[in-house]
């Protein structure tokens, strides 16, 4: 039944949605979608002191461990659970997404499409102690609101986390164990010698110097309204105390090693997510938020014949650049919040016919999952009606070791 609260949805969406092939009935129910938390590990055990103060009743996902549900109108951004870290939102069909990696202790991790990081901090968690976490993203605004997530949820200890472009990246994880820096710190933290300028310090960020050159190129694109081209190196934005990096040189940064260089294939990463850019219509947060931005910023950003086919080409040059990065017998999950075939089964059919290596495999997990299966074997599909979550697509893909 159409969901009285959901305005009609524009002209130019409909025509989208028939052309994809997709029930636009799915939308119905997009108002009365609950919204979905994950606590952390220590505050599960204080989930009815948190119920209390926020006066709704968390309903634990059976399927999903760590997530719970809330009513669609629940407020949780002035509660103190929230600031300070108890639990963040993420829809459980994410959940599922990063579940499907298998994430094991001592894994080392790619995020190559990270911001604004909700799988990221899942992953973190996930992690724990151990293994590493390399996360990338090409906008810069929202690489800092991940940034910020992962320090609010005190998360970001093992990650390195890069501006830089997910089709081209090429740093591996760094494996070594992390060697505390030879210098003393002092009470801040800070580095109390002459080192500073040489050593990467203990806790924080780091943003490379730009010539003054280079900066009045920057000032001058930006007034007269052009794109400001960045160069190719990926620029490392934020480490953790236990990312690798600490008592690195900044000039040895660029040059850790790189999958074209003399590594080998059993260097990559252990696990892979490429949570790829796409055209969003299968996230229903986003659909009510063009309500009130303006359809018309949808079709432009999304809905353009040209743009939809860049999209499906940047998510199969993504893909194929986590899979380069990933070691053999190691695993890979491509995941989108379109609900089209294009962008989902289109581009996992495309990217298998170049890969002899590539296989899509079983979500182990999925057995017990509110989901129902793509149109490629094992692949899923989580939507509202079937799943009660927005919509996601999942593939899991192994890398044969030959
Ligand atoms: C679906 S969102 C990722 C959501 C994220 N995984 C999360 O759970 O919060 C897709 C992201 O891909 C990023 N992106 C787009 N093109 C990219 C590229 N060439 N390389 C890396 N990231 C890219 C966008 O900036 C956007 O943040």
């Amino acid at each position: 039944m159409a969901d009285p609260s959901m305005p009609p949805l524009p002209a130019a969406f409909l025509r989208f949605l028939e052309q994809n092939q997709i029930d636009a009935a799915v939308y119905s129910a997009a108002h009365a979608l609950p919204r979905y938390v994950r606590l952390k590990e220590q505050a599960v055990l204080e989930l009815v002191e948190i119920e209390e103060e926020l006066g709704v009743k968390l309903t634990r996902v059976a399927w999903l461990p760590g997530f719970f549900s809330l009513p669609p109108d629940a407020q949780i951004a002035g509660s103190c659970a929230y600031q300070q870290g108890k639990l963040y939102g993420i829809d459980a069909a994410s959940g599922a997404a990063v579940a499907a990696l298998e994430v094991s202790h001592c894994d080392h991790v790619l995020d190559l499409c990270a911001a604004p990081g909700a799988k990221l901090c899942m992953v973190a968690e996930l992690l724990g102690a151990s293994g590493s976490l390399t996360a990338v993203d090409i906008a810069q605004p929202r690489l800092a609101a991940c940034r910020t997530m992962l320090q609010k949820y005190g998360l970001g200890s093992r990650i390195r986390l890069y501006l830089g472009d997910g089709t081209t990246f090429s740093l591996l994880p760094l494996k070594e164990t992390t060697k505390l820096p030879d210098f003393h710190l002092g009470a801040e933290g800070e580095i109390s010698t002459d080192s500073r300028l040489e050593v990467l310090k203990y806790y924080g960020e780091w943003r490379p110097g730009k010539s003054r050159k280079q900066k009045r190129a920057t000032k001058l694109a930006k007034h007269l309204g052009i794109p400001v081209q960045r160069g190719d190196e990926p620029e490392l934005f934020f480490y953790g105390k236990e990312s690798g990096v600490v008592g690195m040189k900044v000039v040895d940064l660029p040059q850790s090693k790189c999958m074209h260089s003399e590594a080998t294939l059993q260097d990559g990463y252990d696990k892979v997510l490429v949570d790829a850019e796409c055209t969003h219509d299968g996230s229903l947060k986003h659909i009510i938020k063009y309500e009130q931005w303006g359809w018309d910023t949808f079709e432009r950003r999304f809905l353009d014949a040209d743009r939809v086919a860049s999209i499906t080409l940047l998510q199969l040059q993504l893909l194929t650049n986590g899979f380069r990065l990933l070691k053999p017998g190691g695993t890979l999950v491509y995941s989108t919040c379109s609900f089209t075939k294009t962008q989902n089964e289109g581009v996992v059919e495309r990217f298998l016919t170049n890969q002899a290596n590539a296989e899509l495999k079983e979500v182990d997990p999925a057995k017990h999952w509110p989901c129902r299966p793509g149109d490629l074997p094992h692949t899923l599909r989580f939507d509202p009606v079937t799943s009660n979550t927005s919509g996601l697509f999942i593939a899991k893909i192994v890398k044969r070791v030959t």
